[in-house]
């Protein structure tokens, strides 16, 4: 088949799609939008938001369908139904954190109180929630990696990159993220992946 991602050059709500790619080795176009020529190209999206993956052709929108499916496609979505309920919860309340963050608030004043405000004061509850689920087990959910796992490595680091000291406490999140950081198809492609600061 024929892969053709299409969002911005940022990590966002891209990142988790590339996680998935590299780690499946499958190769796809990692088209990203100048942002010139966005306007030209909004209307010619089905729901005009990106991340959208062209796939022969069909269109999927909406970036945590998009990688649930190449997830299952490629054995990381969890072994069960049950399983991938527990994974999809996970992902769930990591992007209900990240969606909550007012990233296209005009006024800078406001994007950055409201920033610090959930960054001091709700993430560490988000943080400490994690900790106590992940235990002391090696991944999230079940015995092996799952995208979870890879949705709390690329939403970390953004979270980290806003508010660095998110790292000093609850020390099994930050194993996890480092366990994640060290597959080896994982460790190439952020070695080798466009740096963008978001
Ligand atoms: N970096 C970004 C950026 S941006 O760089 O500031 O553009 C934007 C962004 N949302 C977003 C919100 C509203 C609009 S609209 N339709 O124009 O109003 C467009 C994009 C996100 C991220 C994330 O990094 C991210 C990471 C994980 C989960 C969600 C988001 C995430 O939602």
């Amino acid at each position: 088949s024929h892969y053709k991602l299409t969002y911005f050059n940022l990590r966002g709500r891209g990142e988790i799609i590339r996680y998935l790619f590299a780690y499946s080795g499958i190769k796809y176009e990692d088209y990203r939008i100048e942002w010139a020529d966005w306007s030209s190209i909004k209307p010619t999206i089905p729901f005009g938001k990106v991340p959208i993956l062209e796939i022969d052709g069909v269109i999927i929108h909406q970036s945590l369908a998009i990688a649930r499916y190449l997830a299952k496609e490629n054995g990381v979505a969890g072994k069960t139904p049950l399983e991938q309920a527990l994974v999809d919860a996970i992902v769930d309340t990591i992007d209900d954190f990240m969606s909550m963050l007012p990233w296209a608030e005009k006024d800078h004043d406001v994007k950055q109180r409201v920033f610090d405000d959930l960054l001091t004061n709700t993430a560490p509850g988000l943080l400490q929630d994690l900790e106590k689920f992940l235990g002391n087990k090696n991944w999230l959910v079940g015995e092996s990696v799952t995208w979870a796992d890879f949705y709390w490595d690329v939403c970390s680091t953004t979270l980290l990159s806003l508010k660095s000291d998110l790292e000093d406490s609850n020390p099994n999140i930050w194993v996890l993220k480092r366990r994640v950081q060290a597959l080896p198809a994982i460790a190439a492609w952020i070695q080798q992946r466009p740096k963008t600061i978001l």
